[in-house]
């Protein structure tokens, strides 16, 4: 946190992105956005299939280098960061994927344990090798998901809304201050939906960490977001608090984009 000079605080900006472009070949994913993003907010990103939202959310931790602009995280300026800054840049920032990237022969408790790689020396091969004390912050995290139970089950026979919890494990063990969340629900069933929002959510609140996550489902948008961030075909159309937008501006993000008028039918 700042401090003002009237002594208030104000929250730090943990993500600015400046005339953000990232293109691919001749397609523009990311057209020029400008973002910030303060410590603690769940801001949500919206917009139709192929707008940009998993492009912006991969050049913020330099998964994918930009193209133009500028892209700062943490007051590191991601945009002219060498490889080996990068690799500390990213033990900094959780990422959640769709697909939850679990290992799915290993345990729950062993997958959590992957999120520790980055502060122990050297390969791990089982349970065994890890450090107690480190074991026992993996059971904690479990546990804080509702999952303490199935530590020692194979990650792949459980449930996709549980997989999608343990992979949430893993991302708070490796105990980052910014979390990427890419389409985290789109393969969950609505109450799983909800749980593993309500877990970003509370990590949000309770840790002050920084989510940043994309959906499709404007209602989840609507309701867990602190801020709502629309693009339409890689630029930003909408930026405001969730609880200034109503559901008909969010509809408006996924409108199809007009046809050029050059590439209008004629019978
Ligand atoms: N690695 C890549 N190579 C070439 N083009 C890409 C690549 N990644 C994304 N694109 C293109 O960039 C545009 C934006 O894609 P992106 O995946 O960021 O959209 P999205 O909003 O996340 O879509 P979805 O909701 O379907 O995941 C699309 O036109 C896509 O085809």
């Amino acid at each position: 946190m700042a401090e003002l000079q009237d002594g208030t605080e104000t929250a730090r900006t943990v993500v600015r992105t400046r005339g953000l472009v990232k293109r691919f070949g001749t397609t523009t994913a990311v057209a020029g956005v400008d973002l910030d993003i303060r410590a603690g907010e769940l801001v949500v990103l919206l917009g139709l299939s192929g707008s940009g939202k998993s492009t912006l959310l991969r050049c913020l931790n330099g998964l994918h280098p930009v193209s133009e602009g500028e892209v700062v995280v943490h007051d590191v300026a991601v945009h002219e960061c060498r490889p080996a800054q990068l690799r500390r840049l990213r033990t900094d920032v959780g990422f959640v994927f769709q697909q939850f990237n679990l290992m799915g022969r290993l345990t729950c408790l062993e997958n959590v344990l992957i999120g520790a790689l980055g502060r122990v020396r050297g390969p791990r091969y089982g349970l065994l090798t890890w450090p107690a004390r480190l074991k026992r912050e993996a059971l904690g995290h479990l546990d804080r998901v509702g999952l303490a139970d199935q530590a020692y089950q194979r990650a792949d026979t459980l449930s996709g809304g549980q997989q999608q919890r343990v992979a949430l494990a893993r991302t708070l063990m490796q105990g980052p201050r910014l979390v990427l969340a890419d389409e985290p629900v789109a393969s969950l069933d609505p109450e799983n939906s909800d749980a593993v929002m309500d877990l970003l959510r509370r990590v949000c609140r309770e840790d002050r960490l920084t989510v940043l996550c994309s959906l499709h489902q404007v209602e989840l948008a609507l309701g867990w977001g602190d801020r709502l961030v629309g693009l339409r075909a890689g630029r930003k159309v909408l930026d405001r608090p969730a609880a200034d937008v109503s559901r008909a501006e969010v509809m408006d993000v996924y409108r199809r984009l007009e046809p050029a008028a050059d590439e209008v039918a004629v019978a």
